[in-house]
């Protein structure tokens, strides 16, 4: 509540390091005196309502107090860092494509009908895919590209935010209209968003029904989509638009190029994928002969800056992660995309030990889940894989924690939000979920008999170190209780 002060009183549970689960008690007064909800206070003795009043010398009708129950605790939300709005209802539908027929088959004719662009801006009825190829998307009335895209991006937020996304890098569709729209829902759900209206223009790539004519189109779109969500959010603190060439294979030369200007004289994020799949790597070396590799066509667009994300990043050689990490750029790793795809493994300790900023996205549909939660066990696992294909190599695995840490303090530095976003510390917003784990009672029930308190059954002599492992490998979204971004409460479970 704007102006208004908060005080949370309870458990808080972050992972500031990779290797480091911090188990905090007391309380944490948060104000919104400049609109944003930081985090102005701790107190780490205060054991309940009447301590945390005191510590703050605060009287009880000048605060909302909200308290975590004895089986929950705060966790800084989490940031997804790669997910396409448009595809949202294409999420478990790939059958067993890979990435270049998929984008084909899957994504184009669906982000194509949700907005106002390609021939469904007048018909109305492309397919979600191959197997459904003869009945429209299902509907009860028929909707318009802009209701669809309303209906779709409705969803996608409201999903997101009951999964504890507070922060997501959303890839939109060409449509200007349907991109605005999803920025517009965003600030008012208020989730933290960046809006990337999607570039492509290449002929020999992009199907005639879903691509710019020219350059001079493209560059014009993506301009009138990023004024508009600075005009809806001035300041950019909570939704703000990002540069989104799909991936060099789709955009010409020129269009790259004149992409990087805009990012660089208006000071923007960029967001794209990289060498995700090994035939989309011969294309790129195909299309732009002249280039090095894959890296070097984005790094001659001046696309490679430390406020670009580069989701997937699995096929880099070693020049390419080393121009990255020189450009300081940001890593996005979507495991649960590249398992879907069979696009392969993304080498995330390889990256990490470059020096390179890591963090997770969902890249919902080539990811089936929307859940940041899913791509931490899904990075674990993957992880696991890595080291049995390296020799049975130990130090590729990525554990619990460091998992979580990408998914918060690794997601913060990508959005170019580190020290902001992730943590409970002084000057931090207050973008925070609260998870509550159900207890086993006596008789081997859960506690109210109820059983849509979700799958992690908690016995009552875990440790919190366990309890926290068994909510990332069977938490889901019934454990989300609250969800707040920037002190304003966004989300709550009936
Ligand atoms: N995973 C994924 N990779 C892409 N490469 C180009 N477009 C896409 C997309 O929509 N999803
Ligand atoms: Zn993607």
């Amino acid at each position: 509540m704007a102006g208004r002060k908060q005080i949370f009183v309870g458990r808080f549970i972050s992972a500031p390091g990779p290797n480091d689960l911090l188990i905090q008690e007391g309380a944490i007064l948060v104000s919104s005196t400049d609109g944003h909800g930081t985090i102005e206070k701790t107190s780490w003795t205060a054991q309940n309502n009447k301590d945390a009043l005191a510590e703050f010398n605060l009287l009880e009708g000048d605060v909302d107090v909200f308290e975590a129950p004895q089986n929950g605790f705060f966790f800084p939300g989490f940031i997804d860092t790669h997910i396409h709005a448009p595809q949202y209802p294409n999420a478990g539908i790939f059958g067993k494509s890979t990435l270049l027929d998929w984008l084909t088959t899957y994504t184009f004719p669906l982000e194509a009908s949700i907005g106002d662009t390609g021939p469904t801006a007048e018909t109305n009825g492309t397919p979600t895919s191959p197997t459904n190829s003869d009945q429209p998307f299902p509907k009860k009335r028929k909707l318009t590209p802009l209701s669809r895209a309303h209906k779709v991006y409705t969803k996608v937020i409201d999903r997101t935010l009951r999964n504890g996304t507070t922060t997501a890098s959303y890839f939109a569709t060409l449509s200007v209209p349907a991109t605005d729209l999803l920025a517009s829902i965003a600030h008012t759900r208020g989730q933290r968003a960046y809006i990337g209206r999607v570039c492509m223009d290449h002929p020999d790539t992009c199907p005639d029904f879903y691509r710019n004519e020219t350059p001079e189109q493209t560059i014009q779109h993506a301009t009138e989509s990023i004024e508009y969500i600075q005009r809806l959010d001035p300041e950019g603190e909570l939704v703000a638009p990002i540069v989104t060439p799909r991936f060099a294979p789709s955009c010409q030369a020129e269009t790259l190029a004149r992409l990087g200007q805009l990012a660089s004289t208006r000071n923007l994020r960029v967001q794209t994928h990289i060498s995700e799949n090994v035939g989309e790597v011969e294309l790129v070396a195909q299309l732009f002969p002249q280039r090095k590799n894959y890296t070097d066509v984005y790094d001659h667009a001046g696309l490679l800056t430390p406020r670009t994300i580069l989701a997937h990043a699995i096929h880099l050689s070693d020049d390419e992660i080393s121009t990255i990490a020189q450009r300081n750029s940001k890593i996005s790793h979507c495991p649960a995309s590249n398992s879907a795809l069979g696009s392969g493994f993304c080498p995330v300790r390889k990256l990490l030990d470059a020096g390179l900023d890591v963090s997770l996205g969902t890249d919902v549909s080539g990811g089936y889940s929307v859940s940041i939660l899913d791509s931490v066990r899904q990075t674990c696992l993957v992880s696991r894989q890595l080291g049995y294909v390296n020799g049975g190599e130990k130090r590729w695995n990525i554990g619990v924690t460091e998992g979580l840490w990408l998914a918060t303090v690794g997601g913060a530095r990508c959005v170019g939000m580190g020290g902001r976003l992730g943590g409970f510390e002084v000057g931090m917003l207050w973008d925070v979920q609260e998870v509550v784990l159900d207890e086993v009672d006596a008789d081997g029930d859960d506690g109210e008999g109820d059983d849509g308190k979700g799958q992690v059954d908690i016995f009552g002599w875990e440790n919190w170190e366990e309890r926290v492992d068994k909510w990332v490998w069977n938490g889901d979204d019934r454990n989300v209780r609250r969800v707040w971004v920037g002190g304003r409460l966004v989300h709550e479970r009936r």
